[in-house]
């Protein structure tokens, strides 16, 4: 939409804060250099009281303390009345809905919505809800996933998938997989109320993942892996703390379990234009940049391995130290070694000179590793433990390297345990690689990230930045069908994985104002 200038005697003067936690700012200077585009007329307002609805979203941080220029509303088309912002769907329904699935849990006293579970029900119902009020068709697939899609006016043309996921993590925040649900929802309920949703020119299916996080079953993105047609069929044997199989939760579900019911959820990747996920960026560099909104370049590789350590049994009293097989002891001595090699891969990669430097410099930029699972057979104060098993989660930009420092690493546990005569098994569990965002869709959703920061302040930032993410995602899966694109959004602290997980109301309607814009440049 061209942008035009007109006439600045009705500008209008807008409110510059900060998000809604913090206080207004006290008049600002304007930059030395104008760096935006021409327009009409600059005015420095002092803030003043306006509807909440203008927010501007541009922390004024010590490091980056920015210069705000406050561009008086010259640009044509950029209504800043508030029927162009949509805040009662993008914003206030959003952050209603947010809520409501927030509550959606297995347990009474925090948030935990695992794979299939009785509250992945609840929320499926919910979400298909809100589905078919923004006038979409819904369906729930045989493993769980929800969708809800819109043909447009060409069913045939390949659709745009929209997606997240609405399973969770234990004691988890609420906005980890269910913002990108809740904002391509609220954002096709826009084209619908504004009569564009049936002229798109191609469908849109937004799909609700059933389990990205792969907490019950160590195994991440069933629901897009079978989608992405890349679940063996061995995963429908693979089997929970509680020896259940995810053949049997399925049918304790009432979907059918089977392979052929597998094989039927392959999507055709011909029938696929581009998948775009919007999700919190669970880290914490866009607060500290003071941004809403930011572009995913790639995604660390990930592996999850079952380490199960297995010694003598015995009196906690009587056995002498000496002569103890004790798996925990070993099991402490692994995890220091686990963290030592991610604080120093340099001193663990063992590759000859040519390509060390490569992988130690990427290596140490990305790798991280996590214990967050351990258990102990029988788990008495007076029993030396017989058996103790623990999961590591391993994540780095560069899968050789990864695969280097699971090598090297796996040679030194084993080598631990014989020394302790622990015997150490090994199983990994889940594996995903290193995923590129497709540089076109990327550029779409700056672009997209751009006109919805400009509709709702009036102001364009510097920059919307690109980052990586340690964080997996259901592109992740979604790659092997489709190129992938993702819109980063600002979490407070960056803190995720806690119920401590926070997205601003004004962070929220930017980024379903992003989508909406991707959506209605774009189809
Ligand atoms: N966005 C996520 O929290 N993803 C999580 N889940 C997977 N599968 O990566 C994770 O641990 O990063
Ligand atoms: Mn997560
Ligand atoms: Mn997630």
């Amino acid at each position: 939409m061209a942008a035009k200038v007109k006439d600045t005697s009705d500008c209008r003067r807008q409110k510059i804060h900060q998000n809604e936690d913090s206080k207004p700012l006290v008049p600002l200077l304007l930059p030395s250099s104008l760096s935006f585009f021409s327009v009409a007329a600059l005015l420095l307002v002092s803030v003043e009281a306006a509807s909440s609805s203008h927010g501007v979203f541009f922390h004024q941080t010590q490091q980056h303390q920015k210069k705000k220029l406050f561009i008086c509303a010259e640009i044509e088309n950029i209504d800043v009345n508030t029927n162009r912002l949509f805040p009662e769907i993008l914003k206030e329904e959003a952050v209603s809905r947010l809520t409501e699935l927030g509550k959606v849990s297995d347990v009474d006293h925090y948030l935990e919505r695992t794979f299939l579970s009785p509250a992945s029900g609840r929320a499926r119902s919910v979400i298909r809800s809100w589905m078919e009020d923004a006038g979409l068709r819904t369906w729930v697939d045989q493993i769980g996933n929800v969708h809800g899609r819109v043909e447009g006016i060409n069913a045939t043309a390949e659709a745009l998938i929209i997606g997240s996921h609405l399973d969770t993590v234990i004691d988890a925040g609420m906005f980890d997989g269910s913002l990108g649900i809740v904002c391509a929802v609220s954002a096709l309920k826009v084209l619908k109320i504004n009569g564009q949703l049936e002229n798109i020119s191609r469908p849109i299916e937004v799909i609700a993942f059933s389990d990205e996080e792969g907490v019950r079953f160590q195994t991440a993105f069933l629901g897009s892996a079978a989608l992405a047609g890349t679940l063996p069929f061995s995963a429908l044997q693979i089997s929970d703390k509680s020896d259940l199989t995810v053949q049997d939760a399925l049918k304790e579900n009432s979907f059918e379990g089977t392979e052929e019911s597998f094989l039927r959820l392959k999507y055709d990747q011909r029938s696929v234009w581009a998948y775009i996920e919007v999700h919190i960026e669970q880290g914490p560099v866009l607060e500290s940049l003071g941004l809403p909104l930011g572009v995913v370049k790639g995604i660390a590789g990930q592996t999850r391995l079952k380490v199960t350590l297995s010694g003598a049994q015995g009196h906690a009293g009587t056995v002498p130290m000496t002569m103890r097989k004790d798996p925990m002891t070993a099991a402490a001595e692994l995890i220091v070694l686990l963290e030592s090699v991610c604080k120093h891969p340099e001193n663990f990669i063992s590759y000859d000179g040519q390509c060390k430097g490569f992988s130690v410099e990427s290596l140490s930029r990305s790798l991280v590793c996590t214990v967050g699972e351990i258990s102990v057979w029988p788990g008495a104060s007076n029993v030396i433990p017989g058996q103790v098993t623990f999961t590591m989660d391993i994540r780095a930009m560069d899968d050789m390297a990864r695969e280097a420092i699971i090598f090297e690493l796996s040679k030194q546990m084993y080598q631990a345990c014989d020394r302790r005569s622990v015997s150490c098994v090994i199983e990994r569990k889940h594996n995903a690689e290193a995923v590129l965002c497709d540089d076109e869709l990327s550029s779409l959703l700056k672009s997209a990230s751009y006109s919805a920061l400009m509709r709702m302040a009036g102001e364009v930032p510097d920059e919307v930045p690109v980052l990586m993410s340690g964080a997996g995602h259901d592109a992740m899966a979604m790659s092997h069908i489709s190129k992938v694109g993702m819109l980063f959004v600002r979490c407070r602290g960056g803190i995720s994985h806690s119920p401590e997980e926070h997205v601003s109301d004004d962070d929220v309607w930017a980024a379903g104002l992003a989508l909406l814009a991707f959506l209605e440049t774009n189809l």
